[in-house]
Formats: C-alpha cells, sequence, structure tokens
C-alpha cells in the first residue's frame, strides 16, 4: 500500500522524495516528458543565441567582434543541437547532470562573453541575464542543486563581467543586483512548487494504483469463493459428483429439451449392493471410501454428456439424453461391469463391489422427471428382489416389460435385462443379508 507520497513530511528541501526508490521510480516515470521539454529549450534557446546576432550585427557591424561573438553563438548554438539531438537518440541523458550542466555552461559563458563586447547594451545585457536564469530553472529539467549553481555562475559572471567591462551607478548595480535576486526567488520558490506538486500527482497515481491492485485481488478472491461455493452447492462432497438438487436442475433441463427435439431420455437408478454390510463389518470410513470408488467407476462408463448424480445414501442417479432403453440398457451394463470389474482393496480389505441398475425412459407427455424416476426405482428394487448385480429395465406404467428387439430374460413382472446370477460378491463372509423394504 502506498503512503501519500506527496506529503512534505516524504519531500526534502529540493522538492524531492526522501525514499531514494520511490524518486528513482518517479524520475523513470518522468523521463519521457523530461527529455521533450529538454529537446524543446534546447532547440528554442539554440534558435534565440543565433537571432540575438542580428542585434550584434546592428550594434558592431561586421567588426571583428561582430565575428568573435558570430562564432560564439553558433559553436553554443550547434552544441545546444547537438544535445538536442542526442537526447531524441538516448532520453535517459535528459536526467543525466554531466552533459545537461556541461551545456548550460558552455550557454551562460557565452552569454557572458557578450558584455565585454558589447558593453553599451547594459539593458539588453540585464534582460538576458534575466531571461536566462528564469530559463535554468523552468525549462532545464535539472535537480534543484544545480540550478541554483548555474545560476550563482550565471549572476556572478554577470557582476563581475559588468564591474570590469560596463561598471554601473552604484544605484543602478545594487537595482539589478536585486532585480536578479528577486528573480531568482521566485523562480527557486516556483520550481519548488512544481516538483512538489509533480511528486504529489505521483503519489496519488501510485496510491491509485496500489487501491486498483487490491480491489483487481479483492475481486479475483470473491470470485474464486463465488465459484468455489458454487461448485460446493452443486457437488456432492464424499464422492464429487452432482448433488441431488443439481443434478434434478440438469436431468429437468436434459427432460425439456429432448420434449422439444423429440429425442429420448433415460434415467438409471443405481444402488450399492449390501452396503450396509460393508458399513457394519469394515466401518464407514471404508464405507465412504466403497461409495467414491463405485461413484467414479460409475462416471468412468458414462459420456461427458450424461449426467450423475448422488441421489441419497448409497444411490446414484443417471440421466441418459438421446439414449432410448436399449441404448440405455448398454450404459447401464457397461456401468455395472465397470463396478465390478476388480475388487477394491483397501488396508487388507478386499471388497467385491456390485451394483444393481434400475431404467426407465422418460415419456415425451410427462412434466417432469419423477414418474421416470420412480419406475426406475421399482425396476431397481425387482432388481435387488431378483438377486442383486444386475439391471432391469421398465419402459411405462406400473408393469415392468420386455425390451424391445433386446434378448432378456424375464423374471416375474421385471426384465433382467442383464444379470449376475451369481452370489452377491460385496457380502463379507458371514456379513448380513440386506433388506430393502
Ligand atoms: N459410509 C456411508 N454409509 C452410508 C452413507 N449414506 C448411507 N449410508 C449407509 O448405507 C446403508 C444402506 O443400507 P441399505 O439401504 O440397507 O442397503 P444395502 O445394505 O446396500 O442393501 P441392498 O441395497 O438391498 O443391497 C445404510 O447403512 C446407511 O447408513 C454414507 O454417506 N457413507
Amino acid at each position: 500500500m502506498a503512503t501519500n507520497a506527496g506529503d512534505s513530511n516524504d519531500l526534502n528541501w529540493r522538492g524531492e522524495f526522501r525514499d531514494a526508490n520511490r524518486e528513482a521510480l518517479f524520475r523513470r516515470t518522468m523521463q519521457a516528458h523530461d527529455a521533450c521539454q529538454l529537446r524543446h529549450a534546447l532547440v528554442i534557446a539554440a534558435g534565440l543565441f543565433l537571432a540575438f546576432s542580428l542585434t550584434d550585427f546592428s550594434l558592431l557591424g561586421s567588426s571583428p567582434a561582430f565575428m568573435v561573438l558570430l562564432g560564439m553563438r553558433a559553436t553554443v548554438a550547434t552544441t545546444l543541437l547537438l544535445l538536442a539531438l542526442w537526447v531524441w537518440r538516448r532520453p535517459s541523458l535528459a536526467q543525466a547532470p554531466l552533459p545537461i550542466n556541461l551545456v548550460c555552461l558552455l550557454a551562460v559563458s557565452g552569454l557572458l562573453l557578450t558584455i565585454p563586447f558589447r558593453p553599451e547594451g547594459t539593458l539588453t545585457n540585464l534582460a538576458s541575464t534575466v531571461a536566462a536564469s528564469m530559463a535554468l530553472y523552468l525549462f532545464v529539467p535539472n535537480r534543484l542543486p544545480w540550478m541554483l549553481i548555474s545560476n550563482a555562475y550565471l549572476i556572478g559572471g554577470f557582476l563581475i563581467a559588468m564591474v570590469i567591462w560596463s561598471p554601473l551607478p552604484g544605484g543602478v548595480m545594487v537595482n539589478s543586483l536585486m532585480l536578479l535576486g528577486f528573480v531568482n526567488l521566485l523562480c527557486w520558490l516556483t520550481v519548488s512548487r512544481i516538483h512538489r506538486l509533480q511528486r504529489a500527482q505521483f503519489g496519488s497515481l501510485l496510491e491509485e494504483r496500489s487501491n486498483n491492485r487490491l480491489l483487481k485481488n479483492e475481486i479475483e478472491k470473491r470470485t474464486q469463493l463465488e465459484q468455489g461455493l458454487r461448485h460446493m452447492a452443486r457437488t456432492d462432497e464424499l464422492t464429487g459428483i452432482t448433488n441431488r438438487r443439481r443434478f434434478f436442475e440438469l436431468a429437468e433441463q436434459e427432460r425439456r429439451r429432448a420434449h422439444r427435439d423429440g429425442t429420448p431420455l433415460s434415467l438409471c437408478m443405481v444402488d450399492i449392493d449390501y452396503f450396509k454390510a460393508i458399513n457394519d463389518v469394515h466401518g464407514h470410513a471404508i464405507g465412504d471410501l466403497a461409495l467414491t470408488v463405485v461413484a467414479a467407476r460409475c462416471q468412468s462408463a458414462l459420456r461427458e454428456s450424461d449426467i450423475i448424480g448422488r441421489y441419497g445414501g448409497e444411490e446414484f442417479v443417471i440421466a441418459l439424453p438421446l439414449a432410448n432403453l436399449i441404448t440405455a440398457r448398454e450404459v447401464a451394463e457397461r456401468l455395472r461391469e465397470a463396478v465390478s470389474l476388480r475388487p477394491l482393496e483397501v488396508n487388507g480389505v478386499t471388497l467385491d463391489l456390485t451394483v444393481t441398475v434400475g431404467i426407465s425412459r422418460v415419456d415425451d407427455g410427462e412434466t417432469s422427471i419423477d414418474p421416470g424416476l420412480l419406475r426406475a426405482d421399482r425396476a431397481l428394487y425387482a432388481g435387488k428382489e431378483g438377486g442383486r448385480n444386475c439391471v432391469v429395465a421398465t419402459p411405462h406404467g406400473p408393469e415392468l416389460v420386455l425390451l424391445e428387439g433386446v434378448p432378456a430374460t424375464l423374471t416375474p413382472g421385471a426384465v433382467r435385462a442383464t444379470a449376475s446370477a451369481a452370489a452377491p460378491a460385496a457380502v463379507p463372509a458371514g456379513g448380513p443379508l440386506p433388506d430393502r423394504s
């Protein structure tokens, strides 16, 4: 979190951040701006330096003194333009004190050189010194100590040059000095204020960026939390598959789609055989593990578009879009085999897991999946009655009928589409027989 970077406590007498890192960051941020400002200042100064050749000429004519001044002006202007070009190529130079101050020194020296050559132009000399002083403060992106040094050199040089080559009456000299002093004070205060304002603005910018970052993090955290909550609200904690509520939402969507498109939708009720015995003999932890394994094995036998949910306890429910009873029977059979294919081995215990599956098809005229689920449950019940570890189908109504086109063994009141007649493998030796009633 950024502090109030523009507070006066954070700034030193130069109007810069006390924190060197923050000052470096500020200067890096300002680099392009400083480079642009310096380039413009150098080009304008070069133009002015050359332009004053005209006044030199009007005062000196084409004398040797004019030629010396012209040479000086050409040298200074060329140096200024070269630095402008260099800064254009390498903007970081705009903040390098050495080249800037060498060029300032040269320009100030050139300006002072005009005094011995044009001693009678007192007013012009004073005015150009004042203008140069202001430019050194306001247009050269220098640090304050360097500004003070170059201005001290300018004023000191002006005084010495005036005393030697163009002595003025005492009162005029004092006036000139006061004027220069006032200009310097004003410019110093202005520059300090600009420095402070720039840094205050930079501090606010940093603070705003930091707040934005915090806000972004908060939004990301909340989005993740929301996603987590949504996932929790839709998922069965133990098995990781869809929970009952979400299953009903998704299955109802599929029922509406099937109704609209005139496509089939089948339902399966899957129940682990003799699950109570697993709990009773091996404990709930292993029972939980068995539930998770069965859920995963069931899911592995399904397509991505199929919907599996935990109906409750050790019962699962599945919606099979685009599947008629024949397809549903094949899927259920695949699922039954996937569960019983290999035993579950845990902590030295070997469990032969099996499931019984009841399947039904949702009728075109039905306005919810409930009647279909009821039929699937009845088929499941029949499968339990008939020996477990099997798939039983019921297309319609209270009676269970033979699937069309599917070879099946008819059991009283039910179609055993596939059944393993073997003794239920999940029962541990001596384990109790289940009672579904
Ligand atoms: N470990 C565990 N057991 C559960 C969970 N939910 C339900 N059960 C148990 O599952 C058992 C279901 O027993 P029953 O309904 O008698 O069914 P069953 O023993 O599988 O017998 P059949 O279904 O007739 O083969 C009960 O003992 C429940 O306590 C659960 O989340 N974890």
